[in-house]
């Protein structure tokens, strides 16, 4: 006989059964009629009595036999007794599974509310999360449902989460009943293609300034203490914006993300990593909608320490000019040796601007790393997946843009550099793609960023990123668990 006091018990009509919200779920068998345990719940009132497991077979409740009874008249026995005692008359079940649990915790790479599910045995038994959130798994004996808590967290009790088999396979149903949406990607353009998005951008552009694209493109080429500041040019910034990564997806329309996520695994395992002070330092890879001030608050956190902190010099495939050095400000590269670097992926990633084509290699960074110093680097989301590797192990920072009246405030003395023009004073239209352009990127990437960095006052967000540059090194992270076991599956 099993004794649980306060019980509260809920419906889960699909499954037959009925939720215990502080312990377990029940289910009937539709053949024989009797009422079993379905599930225990790890942290909750039957788990911690010890009493109840799954699989044991309820005979009576406070003395009412239940067999053949559907579970919501179970309820019914049960609330009728809603304070004091409630007793169970329990045959355990013989032989119960034993948990070799060891711990296990998952990044989510979707948002899931179980409110929302209409498979779900028991919303209430179900915990949402959010992409990015990370969860410690409990159990995972069930196929469908595993048990998970939320971390950071007090939660005393776990609840239910679909597994990463059943979370797929939503993932893709939803999908493919989706009408049918040209998707955005993020390719270099084609000829024609940039023509037409030339013409659309003049309609907007009160004055164009080729000229300044033309001679020189020496914007934030400082030379400090005789260290110089790589990957700041111009073309190089503007190319970025075109730029294609080097992992492209399986997937047809070659979406870079919604689809690749659906696809791809709803979970990713990770594990706290510290990086230990004789490894290499982690890539820090900074990341926001144009003209949120990635490239500024890059060249500042570089300014504070050149000795420590450094750019990858990129490559590019246009003729150096009379000053400039391969190394230095690029790598002067011929075209064949380009497009060889390309095929055997050896950029993170590369793009095409006024004919020429500029990247940033693996090699680039690596580079910086060997020498003991934090390589920092901008990039496009699409090089998300190129820099997340077990050697890199990039530490990505997003930029966020803080809200409309603050961009105004904050950036009225502020220079915009765009496709067209060079340093011209932001409009509020500017401000208004920067925000669609951020809440796109964070619909479909926000599971990869490590900091999120509201850049609203420049001198705060400097002290945030050099803080989140040292956490970074010097602290516990949670990292996708193939960096530090490759052979874990990415
Ligand atoms: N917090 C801030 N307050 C005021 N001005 C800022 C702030 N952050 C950046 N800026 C300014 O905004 C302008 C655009 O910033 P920046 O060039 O860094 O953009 P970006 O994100 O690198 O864009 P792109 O990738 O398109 O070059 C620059 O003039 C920069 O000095």
């Amino acid at each position: 006989m099993s004794n649980l006091s306060g019980a509260n018990y809920r419906q889960e009509e699909r499954l037959k059964s009925d939720f215990l919200q502080q312990g377990a779920t029940i289910k009937r068998n539709e053949i024989t009629g009797e009422i079993f345990v379905a599930r225990v719940i790890h942290g909750g009132l039957a788990d911690r009595s010890g009493l109840l497991h799954a699989g044991d077979r309820i005979v009576e409740v406070n003395g009412f036999p239940v067999d053949g009874m559907e579970p919501e008249q179970v309820i019914q026995v049960v609330q009728a007794r809603s304070h004091g005692t409630i007793m169970f008359k329990v045959i355990p079940i013989t032989e119960r599974p034993v948990h070799n649990q060891t711990m296990l915790y998952m990044r989510a790479m979707t948002d899931y509310s179980p409110q929302q599910d209409p498979n779900i045995p028991c919303a209430d038994a179900g915990i949402s999360f959010k992409k990015g959130d990370v969860l410690e798994i409990v159990d995972q004996t069930d196929a469908l449902w595993w048990q998970a808590k939320k971390l950071p967290g007090s939660m005393a009790c776990a609840g239910l989460i679909p597994s990463t088999n059943l979370l797929k396979r939503k993932q893709r149903e939803f999908w493919w009943s989706q009408p049918y949406q040209p998707h955005f990607c993020m390719q270099t353009l084609s000829t024609v293609d940039e023509e037409e998005d030339m013409m659309a951008i003049d309609d907007r552009c009160v004055e164009a300034d080729e000229e300044a694209f033309e001679s020189e493109e020496d914007d934030y080429s400082s030379n400090i203490e005789g260290v110089y500041l790589a990957g700041f040019r111009r073309s190089m910034r503007l190319c970025r914006r075109r730029a294609h990564s080097t992992t492209h997806p399986s997937c047809p329309t070659r979406c870079p993300s919604s689809c690749y996520s659906a696809l791809n695994s709803p979970y990713e395992e990770v594990v706290r990593y510290q990086r230990h002070p004789e490894d290499s330092h982690r890539l820090i890879a900074i990341l926001g909608p144009s003209g949120v001030g990635v490239s500024e608050l890059r060249r500042r956190l570089i300014e504070m320490n050149p000795n420590l902190f450094q750019g990858a010099v990129p490559h590019t495939t246009r003729a150096p000019r009379g000053y400039e050095e391969s190394g230095r400000e690029y790598y002067f590269t011929s075209r064949e040796a380009f497009d060889n670097m390309v095929y055997n992926n050896r950029f993170l990633e590369y793009g095409e601007y006024k004919g020429n084509l500029y990247g940033t290699s693996i090699e680039s960074a690596r580079h910086v790393l060997n020498s003991r110093k934090i390589c920092v680097i901008d990039i496009e989301p699409n090089a998300i997946q190129a820099v997340r590797t077990h050697e890199l192990k990039a530490y990505i920072v997003y930029v966020k843009p803080p809200p409309l009246e603050r961009l105004r405030e904050t950036r009225q003395d502020s220079y915009i550099t765009t496709d067209y023009y060079v340093n011209r004073p932001f409009k509020d239209e500017d401000f208004q793609d920067m925000e669609d352009a951020a809440r796109k990127m964070e619909s479909q990437y926000w599971q990869f960023f490590d900091h999120v960095l509201i850049n609203d006052e420049l001198q705060d967000s400097c002290v945030q990123l050099l803080t989140a540059v040292r956490r970074a090194q010097d602290e516990p992270q949670w990292v996708p668990a193939s960096w530090i076991r490759p052979t874990v599956e990415p």
